[in-house]
This record gives C-alpha cells, sequence and structure tokens, in this order.
C-alpha cells in the first residue's frame, strides 16, 4: 500500500548525527513529522563515562526521561524510529519513547547506524516493545565509531551512496 495517505512520524535519537543523517534521507523521501528525541538529562560528553552510564542503565532497566513531547501520537499511522546501536543493545532513551508511546496499530519501521558490530539485540527488542503494531523490516548500515574518534561519516559521497541504498529498501517494502 502506498503512504501517500498515511500520517507518517519519522523519530530518531543520534549524538554523533550518523543517525540522523539517515532519518534525514528518509524524510526527504517520504515526507512526515521529524523528531529528534532529546533527554531531560543529557549523557555525558566524555564517550566511556556514556558507555558506563549506558552499562548501568541496560543493567537496571533505568529509562531515562525524555524532554522530547509527541503531541497526539494516535494521529500517525507509521513511525520510523531511528536509532544507533549502543553496546549491542537498543539505546535506553528508545526503550523509553516505546514505553511512553503506545504503538498499538501502527506500522512500525526501525532503522539503525552502528560501529560495524550489527544492530545486535535492537531491533528484536523494538518488536517487543511494540507487541501489537506491524514491524516491517529494518534498515541498518555502517556509521561512525566514537571509540575510535569517528563521528560523523554519513556526509557527502557516503550520504549520497544512503540515498541510493534507502530508496532500494523503501522501494522494496513498498513504502515509496
Ligand atoms: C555509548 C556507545 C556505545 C556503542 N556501542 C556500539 C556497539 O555495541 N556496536 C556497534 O557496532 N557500535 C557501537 N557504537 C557506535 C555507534 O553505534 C555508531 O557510531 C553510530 O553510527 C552512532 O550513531 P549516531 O551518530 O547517530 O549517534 C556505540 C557508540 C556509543 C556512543
Amino acid at each position: 500500500q502506498s503512504l501517500s495517505s498515511k500520517k507518517i512520524l519519522i523519530v530518531y535519537l543520534s549524538r554523533t548525527n550518523n543517525t540522523k543523517a539517515l532519518a534525514e534521507i528518509i524524510h526527504k523521501q517520504i515526507g512526515g513529522t521529524l523528531v529528534s528525541l532529546e533527554l531531560e538529562k543529557p549523557y555525558p560528553q566524555n564517550y566511556q563515562a556514556t558507555v558506563q552510564q549506558i552499562v548501568h542503565e541496560n543493567e537496571t532497566g533505568f529509562l531515562p526521561p525524555l524532554r522530547t513531547k509527541i503531541g497526539r501520537i494516535q494521529q500517525y499511522d507509521v513511525v520510523f524510529v531511528g536509532f544507533p546501536t549502543w553496546g549491542m543493545q537498543l539505546p535506553p532513551p528508545i526503550k523509553s519513547f516505546l514505553h511512553q508511546y503506545d504503538l498499538k496499530g501502527k506500522l512500525v519501521i526501525p532503522f539503525n547506524s552502528n560501529g560495524g558490530y550489527g544492530i545486535g539485540s535492537s531491533f528484536q527488542t523494538v518488536a517487543e516493545l511494540c507487541p501489537n503494531s506491524n514491524i516491517l523490516e529494518g534498515f541498518m548500515t555502517r556509521g561512525g565509531s566514537e571509540r575510535d574518534g569517528q563521528l560523523l561519516v554519513i556526509q557527502g559521497a557516503r550520504a549520497k551512496e544512503a540515498e541510493t541504498i534507502i530508496q532500494a529498501w523503501l522501494r522494496k517494502q513498498k513504502l515509496l
């Protein structure tokens, strides 16, 4: 089915803007409302401190409160959810988002950038947290590697390439 009559929300979490670049490409191709998820209390600048904090949050199941509020989530038919892989898991702020907003009955489409180790359990966790949604096959690509000092890499020629791959994925999913 075509998306032309559907209301689309594109929500993403991004620390070094790789996932943001993917979100903007999707937005450019299919439109909708683009929202960056921000926290009440941002993570530290320091990479190692952030890694440690996330390990702890994952262990305790802590759901970091979101500063971003989404108005009338019921209005959307399709929700793209974008995030980096953190510690081979779904980042805690995305867990917060999926706990806070009921995506029942909606088409939910994950997308991801990662440092080269893949999505880990992240897409599986999205499915678990959206038991009453229709989950489409997600998109993932290699982004940066903050550990190795590689921040934004999805730019220039890499962004053009990502655009082509994303378009093919959206077509395959019959979204374009
Ligand atoms: C705290 C933290 C943990 C990460 N853990 C992983 C990981 O487990 N596997 C992986 O492939 N990349 C990992 N990365 C790298 C990011 O997934 C990758 O750089 C991604 O493109 C970042 O997206 P962003 O620019 O939208 O923030 C981690 C990055 C951070 C900051």
